[in-house]
C-alpha cells in the first residue's frame, strides 16, 4: 500500500529549482525525509497537501491527487508546520479546539479530542495557560497536538525537533514513534539531522537539491556497508603490531583508520554497486566471488593473511555496520547532484 507517491515532481521558483523530477513511493509507518536546509522538504509537504502547485509532475496522498483534491487530503492528513504559528495570548486548549473545529469536528467532540490529544503529547497540566509563556518544547507539542486532533490517517511533521535540546528532541521523537504505534497513524517527518531519524523511522528518504538521493528501509541503510574492526597483538618483530598492520593493509590498497584502544577500522566495499533510487521489489542477485560482496570476502581474507604474514596474534576481527550519518557522509563526499546550493547535503549528527 502506498501512502504518498510523487511522480517526476518538479517545483521551480524564480531562480531556484526546489524540487527536481522527484519520484518516490512512501508506504505506511514512520518515514523520515532528510535533507539539508533548502533541500526541498517543506516545498514537498506543501505540494502534497495541495497548498502549493507543482511546476511539473504529480503527487498522490492516500490515493488522492494533491492538485485536484487538496481539501479532501487535508481532511485526512495532519500537518505540523516548521515555523512558530501559535498565537501567544491563547491557551493550548483554546487553540487546539479551534483547529479541531476548523477540521469539522462538532464542539463536544472537539473538546474531548483536544483533551485526549494534549494528554498524549504531555501538555495536560499546562493546557489552560497562554502559549506565549510556553517553552519551545511545549510549543512543538501543541503544534503536534493540533496535527493529530482530527484523528488523521497520516501526519506530515516539518522539522518537529527544531530548536529542542537533546533531551527535548528524544522526547519528541518518542512521541512521534508512539503516534504510529499507539494510534496506527502513518508519519512523514522531516529533519536535517540524519542521526535522530535512525531510531525513529522505518524508512528514510534522502533528498538533496530537490533530487532523490536514496529511499530505503532504515535497516537497509546500515546493513549494506560497514567496516572491519581488527585488533592484533604485538610481536618481537613488530613491537607495535597495530601500526605494522595498518601500514601493510594501506600498502595493499585498503582504507584503514585507527581508533583508540589499538583498534583498526578497515573500510569494506559496498555490496551494492550504486545507491538504489527506490526500493526494488526484485531480489538481489546472488553475491558472486568477483562482485562487490566478493570484495568484502577478499578484504576479510586479506586482513587475516596479512596478520598471519606479519606473525601477529589476531585478538578480534568483527564487521561493524555504519550508522546512517556515516553512510551519508561518505555519499556527500561525492555528491550525486552537485549544483549551486551551498552547504552539506545534511547535518550528519
Ligand atoms: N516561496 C518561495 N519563493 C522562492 N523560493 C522559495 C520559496 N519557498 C522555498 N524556496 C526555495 O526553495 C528551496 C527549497 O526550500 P524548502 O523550504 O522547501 O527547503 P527545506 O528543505 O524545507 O529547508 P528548510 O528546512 O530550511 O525550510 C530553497 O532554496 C528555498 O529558498
Amino acid at each position: 500500500m502506498t501512502v504518498i507517491e510523487t511522480h517526476s515532481l518538479s517545483k521551480r521558483y524564480p531562480g531556484v529549482t526546489a524540487l527536481d523530477r522527484l519520484t518516490v513511493d512512501i508506504g505506511p509507518g514512520v518515514t523520515g525525509l532528510v535533507g539539508a536546509n533548502g533541500a526541498g522538504k517543506s516545498t514537498l509537504i506543501k505540494i502534497l497537501l495541495g497548498l502549493a502547485p507543482a511546476s511539473e509532475g504529480s503527487t498522490r496522498v492516500l490515493g488522492r491527487d494533491s492538485a485536484s483534491d487538496g481539501s479532501a487530503i487535508r481532511e485526512r492528513v495532519g500537518y505540523m508546520p516548521e515555523h512558530d504559528c501559535l498565537p501567544p495570548d491563547v491557551s493550548a486548549t483554546e487553540f487546539v479546539v479551534h483547529m479541531a473545529r476548523m477540521s469539522g469536528l462538532p464542539r463536544t467532540a472537539a473538546r474531548e479530542r483536544t483533551a485526549d490529544t494534549l494528554r498524549h503529547v504531555g501538555l495536560y497540566e499546562e493546557r489552560y495557560r497562554p502559549m506565549g509563556g510556553y517553552s519551545t518544547g511545549m510549543k512543538q507539542r501543541v503544534k503536534l497536538a493540533q496535527a493529530l486532533v482530527h484523528d488523521p490517517e497520516l501526519v506530515l511533521l516539518d522539522e518537529p525537533t527544531n530548536g529542542l535540546d537533546p533531551a527535548g528532541r528524544d522526547e519528541m521523537l518518542g512521541l512521534i514513534r508512539r503516534v504510529h504505534t499507539d494510534f496506527g497513524i502513518s508519519v512523514l517527518v522531516t529533519s536535517h539531522l540524519l542521526g535522530e531519524l535512525e531510531r525513529t523511522c522505518d524508512h528514510i528518504v534522502v533528498i538533496d537539491g530537490g533530487k532523490l538521493l536514496r529511499s530505503q528501509a532504515t535497516t537497509g541503510f546500515t546493513a549494506d556497508i560497514g567496516s572491519l574492526a581488527v585488533e592484533v597483538t604485538d610481536s618481537d618483530a613488530h613491537p607495535n603490531g597495530t601500526a605494522a598492520l595498518r601500514e601493510a593493509l594501506t600498502a595493499a590498497g585498503l582504507t584503514v583508520a585507527e581508533e583508540p584502544g589499538r583498534l583498526l577500522l578497515v573500510e569494506l566495499p559496498e555490496p551494492t554497486a550504486s545507491p538504489a533510487p527506490t526500493d526494488r521489489p526484485d531480489p538481489r542477485p546472488e553475491p558472486s566471488a568477483t562482485g562487490p560482496a566478493g570484495g568484502i570476502r577478499d578484504a576479510h581474507d586479506l586482513v587475516r593473511d596479512t596478520v598471519a604474514d606479519l606473525g601477529l596474534g589476531l585478538v578480534r576481527m568483527e564487521q561493524r555496520r555504519h550508522r546512517i550519518a556515516e553512510v551519508f557522509q561518505q555519499r556527500s563526499a561525492t555528491p550525486a547532484a552537485p549544483d549551486e546550493r551551498k552547504g552539506a547535503p545534511a547535518d550528519a549528527r
